[in-house]
């Protein structure tokens, strides 16, 4: 994977974490934490986690290994900065629906609660809508978020729409709040940067922890999102259909549309899982449709050898075929044409043109991916990305984000999180193994 934030262009003093002050206080999980020691397996706090992974990579930086720019482990600190009887901290889950939400919410409410004593968590209700409006934040106690890590959505209701920073520190402050967890993708994480701006300007000592959310595993500096895996394994259901619509007639064509704004990693993973895909078009590889090296022609080849074939195709794909209106979501996201429709009714004319038999089948699985409970992999990765959280608020660590970089949990500015996106490199080895997998041309123009 890759990022349009470029990794040479990170220096050290980028991935510093902002901190509200010196940890001074004991933490309650000092003395499970002075047992431990160093190992492949724990990163102590002083460690610091590579950026680079390679060696060309780390040597191209041309200076000593302790100046390589590097990431501050995630994990429990001895000392923390919050005293847990007098913190009062709030939810607040924004953007599109993730699989996984339910699970990083109540994460978050036992870990405070049993590990740290913070017993007081609020939660603010559809986005950052509920830190501006006159609705009463929910107590999140034990009992109200049992069970809910089987189901999918988010009991605290989610939200597009800017709001503003200042109202909704206001609000923040008006409750008492001093650690704020903001479960979104880079829209939230951009907001909650502003939030974490706001409450400085205001000398309030809050600390602002991102959870990054997407299903499209869009953001930068991070291995893999939570609910990615969960969204792109249920899309696996809509290829197979596909894939047994179109090889049971003759001449059959099953054309599948995932989300995927700007990134096409859920087409890849999901081509890949599937194993029966003969396309996969993506944002980030610009096709043509027609002319004799375009996506029709090969299309129709692969049908007349193989009898049938499967195409994936990413929403965010061949917005370059479409004039756009400038049309824009709540939160100032593009809105994108439907590719789906596009190819769907141009394989028709297609044949149609040479009057060849053609049998196409069309499934959408829209927002079925994405609204389901997460898969047994992301409920673990949620829950510990929830304790990471906790522990860097705790530890007065502010406008970050946890992450996991290289398998390891760490720390990530915001603005570093929010300086790119994270996209299907055509140079990188996913996108060779989709190449391998389809046996589609290299090039679709
Ligand atoms: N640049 C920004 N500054 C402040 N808030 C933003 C910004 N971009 C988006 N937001 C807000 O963050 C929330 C979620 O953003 P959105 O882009 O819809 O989803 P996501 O967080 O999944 O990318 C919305 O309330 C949106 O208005
Ligand atoms: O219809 P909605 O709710 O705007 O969501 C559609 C978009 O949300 C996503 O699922 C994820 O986007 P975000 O998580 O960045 O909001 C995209 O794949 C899709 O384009
Ligand atoms: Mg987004």
């Amino acid at each position: 994977m890759v990022s349009t934030a470029d990794p040479l262009s990170i220096t050290p003093a980028a991935l510093r974490v902002r901190r509200l002050g010196e940890p001074g206080i004991v933490s309650p999980m000092a003395e499970l934490l002075q047992s431990r020691v160093s190992s492949p397996h724990y990163v102590h706090e002083l460690d610091r986690v590579l950026l680079d992974d390679t060696v060309d990579g780390a040597a191209a930086r041309l200076c000593d290994v302790a100046d390589l720019p590097s990431l501050e482990p995630g994990g429990p600190r001895e000392y923390i900065y919050f005293d847990p009887a007098a913190t009062r901290a709030a939810i607040v889950t924004c953007g599109g629906l993730c699989p996984g939400l339910n699970n990083v919410i109540r994460g978050l409410v036992l870990e405070l609660a049993d590990n740290y004593g913070v017993t007081e968590v609020l939660g603010f209700r559809d986005g950052f809508r509920g830190l501006v409006g006159d609705s009463e934040p929910v107590r999140l106690t034990h009992d109200l978020v049992a069970g809910i890590h089987n189901r999918g959505g988010t009991i605290l209701g989610t939200s597009r729409g800017n709001q503003d920073p200042s109202r909704m520190v206001t609000t923040l402050q008006h409750y008492g709040v001093s650690l704020l967890f903001v479960i979104g993708g880079d829209g939230t994480l951009r907001g909650a940067a502003k939030i974490a701006d706001e409450a400085v300007r205001r000398g309030m000592r809050l600390a602002v922890i991102g959870i990054p959310k997407t299903i499209d595993n869009d953001i930068p500096f991070i291995d893999q999102s939570f609910g990615f895996q969960t969204a792109f394994t249920r899309a696996t259901d809509s290829i197979k259909s596909a894939h047994t619509e179109a090889s049971s007639t003759p001449h059959g064509v099953g054309l599948v549309k995932v989300m995927g704004r700007h990134s096409g990693f859920i087409a890849c993973y999901a081509a890949l899982a599937s194993h029966d895909v003969d396309f996969v078009l993506v944002p980030e590889m610009p096709f043509s449709l027609a002319g004799e090296s375009g996506f029709l022609a090969k299309l129709r080849h692969r049908v007349r050898r193989q009898g049938h074939a499967v195409v994936v195709v990413a929403e965010g794909a061949g917005q370059d075929l479409f004039e756009y209106d400038g049309a824009v979501d709540a939160s100032g996201n593009a809105r994108l044409a439907d590719i789906g429709a596009l190819l769907r009714q141009r394989i028709i004319d297609d044949y149609a043109a040479t009057r060849e038999e053609l049998s196409l089948r069309y499934v959408d699985p829209g927002y079925a991916i994405r609204s389901v409970p997460a898969n047994a992999w992301d409920a673990v990765y949620c829950l510990r990305l929830a304790q990471a959280a906790v522990h860097a608020a705790m530890a007065g660590r502010t406008a970050m984000v946890v992450g996991r970089w290289h398998g390891r949990f760490v720390h990530i500015p915001i603005p570093v999180a929010t300086g790119g996106r994270n996209q299907v490199d055509p140079n990188g080895d996913l996108w060779m193994s989709v190449l391998e997998a389809t046996g589609q041309p290299e090039r679709l123009f």
